[in-house]
C-alpha cells in the first residue's frame, strides 16, 4: 500500500467526481419526471376528455368522429367517442365539451340509434349550463328538411342552457369544404396549426366484364347485373358497403358526382357486382349515371370507384340468426350479406318482393341452391304483378308474424335493403304489428334491426 498523499488525492478526487456525475444524473432524470408529471397532471386537469358523440345512420358522421377523436388526440387533448344510443343527460351534464356529429336521415329523421335518446332525453329541456359544444349536422339539400336532426339537436341544446363554442358546421352531401371548416374548429381547440389528412380514399380504376339483363319482359324498368375487375390494386370490404362511382361529365353537361350502389358481392369473388336499375325521367330520357353504367358504358371501359363503408349495414356474428328483408335491387346488398353467411357457415331467412315471378325473380338459381344447401332456412318472396298478387314483402311479415316473432325470440337480427317509399315504411309497420312498438324499438337501438333503404 502506498502511502504517497498525491495519489491519495487523485483517487479521493477521482471518486468525488464520479459521485458528482451520478449526482447529476440522478437530479437531471428525477426532475424530467417532475416535468412530465406536472404536463400529464396540466393536461388532465386543463381538458377533461372531450366528448365526441355521434348519430349516424349509414357511417359517415360514426367515420368523422373517430376522425375527430383522432385529431384532437395529434394536438394532446383526450377524447371519448360515443354513440347517441349510449348516452344520456347525465354524460352531457357532466362532459364540460362536447362535440357531436349527426346526421339526418328519412323525411328530417334521427337516424335510427338515435331515436331513443330522443325519446328519453330531448323530449324536455335539461339543465344544461355547464356544457359547450361544436355540432357537425350532416345532411343532403336535396330533402326537405336539410340537416333537420341536426337543427333538432342544435335548438334543443341551445335551449337547455349549454353554449355553443362556434355556430353549427353544415355539410351538404359530404361537401369537402364545411368538413374542412370542422377540422379547422378542431384545430383551434386542439392548439394545432396544420390539418390532418382526411381525404377520402381516391377513386381506383375498374373494369366491367360482364352486365346482364337481369328481368327481361319485367313490367318494371330494366335492371341489370354488372360486374367489375380491379384494373387497379383492388380495396377490402364488407357485405353491406356500399360503390361510389364517378360518374364523369357528358354532353357538355358538368360531371354529376359520385353514384351510390350496394355492393352485391364480396372481395373473394374477385369481382365488384352491382344490381343497378335503368332510371327514365319522366320526358324518357335515361338517368345520367345508370344510363351511362347500364347503356353507354362498353365491357372493357374502365371507371373510377371507390367503397364507401357502410358500418351501420355489416352484418351480425355468424351466430345470430339473421332475417332478410327487401325488395327490387335492395337484395343487391342482401346477396352480399348471403355470400357472407355461406362462407361463414350460417344461414338466413329471406323475405323478397318484387313485380312478377317470371321475369324479376332476380338471382332465382343461386336463391335456390342456396335453398338446397341450407344457407337460406327459408325464402318468402311476393310478387306483386302476378295473379291474385297485390302482395308485397311486408304483406309476408304479416302472414309470418309468429315465426319472425319466434326467430327475435331467440335472438335474431333483422336487415331491411330496399325502397324507403312505400317499402321500409310498410315493411316497419308490419314488424311493429309482429313484435310490439316497444320490441321494434328495442332492437332498432341495439342495432338488431338495421336500415338500408333509398
Ligand atoms: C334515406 C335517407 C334519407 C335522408 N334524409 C335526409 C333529410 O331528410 N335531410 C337531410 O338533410 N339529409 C338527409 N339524408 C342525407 C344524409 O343525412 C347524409 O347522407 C349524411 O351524410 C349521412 O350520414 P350518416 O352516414 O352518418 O348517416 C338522407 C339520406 C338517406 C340515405
Amino acid at each position: 500500500m502506498t502511502l504517497d498523499p498525491a495519489r491519495w488525492l487523485w483517487a479521493a478526487g477521482a471518486i468525488l467526481l464520479w459521485l458528482a456525475l451520478i449526482a447529476l444524473i440522478v437530479w437531471r432524470e428525477r426532475r424530467a419526471r417532475a416535468r412530465a408529471r406536472a404536463r400529464s397532471e396540466a393536461m388532465a386537469g386543463d381538458s377533461e376528455a372531450v366528448l365526441v358523440a355521434f348519430a349516424s345512420q349509414t357511417g359517415f358522421a360514426e367515420e368523422l368522429a373517430w376522425m375527430t377523436a383522432k385529431a384532437l388526440g395529434q394536438g394532446g387533448v383526450g377524447a371519448r367517442v360515443l354513440s347517441f344510443s349510449d348516452m344520456d343527460i347525465e354524460t352531457l351534464k357532466t362532459a364540460g365539451r362536447a362535440l357531436l356529429i349527426v346526421s339526418t336521415t328519412g323525411e328530417g329523421d334521427p337516424p335510427d340509434a338515435a331515436a331513443g335518446f330522443v325519446r328519453r332525453a330531448m323530449g324536455c329541456n335539461a339543465d344544461l349550463s355547464d356544457l359547450r359544444f361544436g355540432l357537425l349536422a350532416l345532411g343532403d339539400r336535396s330533402y326537405d328538411r336539410f340537416c333537420g336532426f341536426g337543427h333538432a339537436v342544435d335548438g334543443w341544446l341551445r335551449r337547455s342552457g349549454a353554449e355553443p363554442l362556434f355556430d353549427p358546421v353544415e355539410v351538404d352531401d359530404g361537401d369537402a369544404g364545411a368538413i374542412r371548416h370542422w377540422q379547422h374548429q378542431l384545430n383551434q381547440i386542439a392548439g394545432v396549426a396544420s390539418a390532418p389528412d382526411w381525404t377520402p380514399p381516391a377513386y381506383e380504376p375498374w373494369r366491367l366484364a360482364s352486365r346482364t339483363l337481369v328481368n327481361p319482359g319485367s313490367p318494371g324498368a330494366e335492371a341489370y347485373h354488372l360486374a367489375f375487375e380491379p384494373a387497379g390494386p383492388a380495396p377490402d370490404w364488407s357485405a353491406g358497403d356500399i360503390a361510389e362511382i364517378g360518374v364523369p361529365a357528358r354532353d357538355g353537361q358538368p360531371a354529376p358526382g359520385a353514384r351510390e350502389y350496394s355492393i352485391a358481392s364480396l372481395p373473394e369473388d374477385g369481382r365488384l357486382e352491382l344490381l343497378i336499375r335503368l332510371m327514365r325521367r319522366p320526358d324518357g330520357q335515361l338517368g345520367l349515371a345508370s344510363g351511362w353504367l347500364t347503356q353507354t358504358l362498353a365491357l372493357g371501359d374502365e371507371v373510377g370507384m371507390r367503397v364507401r363503408v357502410n358500418r351501420g349495414f355489416h352484418g351480425p356474428s355468424a351466430e345470430t340468426p339473421l332475417i332478410l328483408i327487401g325488395n327490387g335491387t335492395g337484395i343487391a346488398g342482401l346477396r352480399a350479406h348471403l355470400k357472407a353467411r355461406a362462407s361463414a357457415g350460417a344461414g338466413a331467412w329471406l323475405l323478397f318482393g318484387e313485380r312478377t315471378r317470371a321475369h324479376d325473380a332476380f338471382f332465382d338459381a343461386e336463391l335456390q341452391a342456396w335453398l338446397a344447401s341450407g344457407v337460406l332456412t327459408r325464402l318468402d318472396r311476393a310478387f306483386s304483378r302476378d295473379a291474385g298478387g297485390g302482395r308485397y314483402v311486408q304483406d309476408l311479415i304479416s302472414s309470418a308474424a309468429a315465426d319472425v316473432r319466434a326467430w327475435v325470440d331467440r335472438g335474431a337480427a333483422v336487415y331491411v335493403c330496399g325502397s324507403l317509399e312505400g317499402m321500409s315504411q310498410g315493411v316497419n309497420s308490419a314488424l311493429q304489428q309482429a313484435l310490439g312498438e316497444a320490441r321494434l324499438l328495442e332492437l332498432l337501438e341495439t342495432g338488431r334491426y338495421r336500415r338500408d333503404v333509398y
